[in-house]
């Protein structure tokens, strides 16, 4: 096994390609690994297609040479490979730490089957450890902000909301042009309701609860790499 985890579990994830696939391209460190190492496969004759999920990953496949298409051209794919802040043992994930959980989203659920790579720190008894981000439109950010609190106490949590900086103190704009507030909850023991709630708030595009998206997972520590499909719970 590779002594990087991260690139362990994205060599697993690259076993399950096939020529003709189409794929959707995860955001973050350890999908960046699974672009390469696709990458690799291209300039050695593999035929495949991918749809990024962000700019960044965008620009990872380009250099990697991996013919990229839209979802317009393949609005469903075969696979997508992406990686995950959180992930519990229902494979209900936290996602969005690198602010590209719309398209994350949208990608995933085009898909026929979503698969995470992560290392094993990512892997959770209880959601909620990691912020979480909520997409938000920047019209109206005061109120929709009220509005995401009171959804967050309903669903029997509760904790800190901040918006998400740049380094010069701005708002983080997303690839689609929206802000992201992140939710420091602790726990989130009852992530449907949650999702439900924050699904229902005016000016919230999307949140980084991923759940009955992911069908297995890939995740590496220091014994090897661990093989979790959503069917065996
Ligand atoms: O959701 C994501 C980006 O929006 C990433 O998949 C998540 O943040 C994990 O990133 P990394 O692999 O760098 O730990």
């Amino acid at each position: 096994m590779s002594d990087n985890p991260k690139r362990a579990a994205a060599a697993a994830a690259l076993e399950l390609v096939r020529p003709g696939m189409k794929l959707g391209l995860g955001t973050g460190s350890t999908a960046a690994h699974f672009v390469e190492l696709l990458g690799v496969k291209v300039k050695a004759g593999l035929n495949v297609v991918g749809v990024p999920t962000s700019e960044a990953t965008r620009g990872l496949a380009k250099h990697a040479g991996i013919p990229l298409t839209t979802l317009e051209e393949a609005p469903e794919l075969d696979l997508t490979v992406d990686g995950a802040d959180e992930i519990d043992s229902r494979l209900r994930l936290i996602k969005g730490g690198g602010a590209a959980l719309l398209r994350e989203k949208i990608v995933a659920n085009a898909s026929k089957r979503m698969v995470v790579i992560a290392d094993s720190g990512k892997k959770v008894a209880m959601l909620g450890a990691f912020p979480l981000p909520i997409e938000v439109i920047q019209f109206g950010l005061e109120a929709t902000k009220r509005a995401v609190v009171k959804a967050i106490e309903r669903a029997g949590c509760q904790g800190e909301i901040r918006l998400r900086l740049r380094p010069d103190g701005h708002g983080l704009v997303t690839d689609s042009g929206h802000f992201i507030l992140d939710a420091s909850l602790g726990r989130i023991p009852d992530p449907e309701a949650l999702a439900d709630g924050l699904a229902a708030v005016p000016g919230v595009v999307e949140h980084g609860l991923f759940i009955g998206l992911a069908s297995e997972a890939f995740i590496a520590g220091p014994s090897g790499v661990e093989h979790i499909a959503r069917s065996s719970f």
